[in-house]
């Protein structure tokens, strides 16, 4: 069939136009990623690519290297080897800005600095935003708030960041890192100090804000029930390698318990839902491989 647009040559001695970059299908990409501390290699040839608008839940025993990973993913650390590619960009040759308005990262122990309100730390997440002086522009302000509502903590906003609980600051810090408005969000241990009600409550804002605003989330997360019932995609390290990599259904089994977490255990499905539902027995010897039997 003929091309309905015909092709426009360009005029005689007119420079060749150039090529635009090809779009990347990932809005995250680790490509053959090796970081090493000294006199230990955390992370060795790690590859993973993740679509836009998929919610990724990381898991592993501790020291596995989930942190180092997302410090990875943001650029707050630079690899040794490979590459970390947000959006089709390799995040290391970006400013600070502008990393900061592709990823946002919310970490756990992250600081939160002493005698700011809630208001005046979340409004810190606009600094990606920010003009050349450092002025807040218009709109920022509305964002701050939004997050705040997102994250329900708007009533505290006027509360020393330093007079708030474990679980109350953990939401802080999820504010903040939503305030930056990243189409990448990253999240370390989300879950971690909250309750029952509030680690559900984080949770499925974290799953509507992926499908309302069509976020890409990589979250670590300790609970794998937890993992399974809310991640679309579940992917396991074990000693800094990719162990397994699939949905819920197909990774959560007594192998992955075995062979990344060395637990013997059973592996059920949720009846009503039909996410998997681990119960563990007990500890086992770590095998020596990181194959998953
Ligand atoms: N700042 C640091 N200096 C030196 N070694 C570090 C540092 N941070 C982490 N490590 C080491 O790097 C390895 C990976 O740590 P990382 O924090 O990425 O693991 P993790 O899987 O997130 O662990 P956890 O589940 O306990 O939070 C561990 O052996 C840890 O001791």
């Amino acid at each position: 069939m003929a091309d309905p647009v015909p092709a426009v040559s360009a005029p005689a001695g007119a420079p060749a136009p150039r090529p635009s970059p090809p779009r990347s299908p990932y809005a995250l990409e680790m490509d053959r990623v090796r970081f090493a501390r000294p006199g230990r290699l955390v992370l060795d040839e790690v590859v993973l690519r993740i679509a836009p608008g998929e919610l990724v839940a990381l898991v592993g025993l501790n020291g596995c290297g989930k942190s180092t990973l997302l410090q990875l993913a943001s650029g707050v650390l630079g690899p040794q080897a490979g590459a970390v590619r947000v959006e089709g960009e390799d995040i290391a040759r970006l400013s600070r800005r502008q990393a900061a308005r592709k990823v946002a990262l919310m970490h756990q122990s992250a600081p939160l600095v002493p005698g700011l309100t809630v208001r005046q730390l979340v409004r810190q997440g606009r600094y990606a935003a920010r003009g050349p002086l450092g002025m807040l522009r218009d709109g920022d302000d509305a964002t701050s708030r939004r997050a705040l509502r997102d994250v329900g903590v708007e009533d505290w906003a006027d509360r020393p960041v330093d007079a708030l609980s474990g679980g109350e600051r953990q939401r802080v810090r999820l504010a903040l890192a939503l305030a930056q408005e990243t189409p990448v969000l990253l999240l370390d241990e989300p879950t971690t100090y909250l309750d029952l009600r509030h680690q559900l409550e984080v949770l499925q804002l974290v799953a509507r804000l992926r499908a309302e605003r069509g976020l890409t989330v990589l979250m670590v997360l300790h609970d794998l029930g937890l993992a399974a019932r809310f991640a679309e995609r579940l992917v396991a390290l074990r000693d800094g390698r990719v162990a397994a990599d699939g949905p819920p259904a197909e990774v959560v089994t007594p192998a992955l318990l075995r062979g990344v977490f060395g637990v013997e255990g059973r592996v059920g499905r949720d009846e009503e839902g039909g996410w998997p539902v681990c119960h563990p027995d007990h500890p086992i010897p770590l095998q020596n491989d990181n194959h998953i039997h």
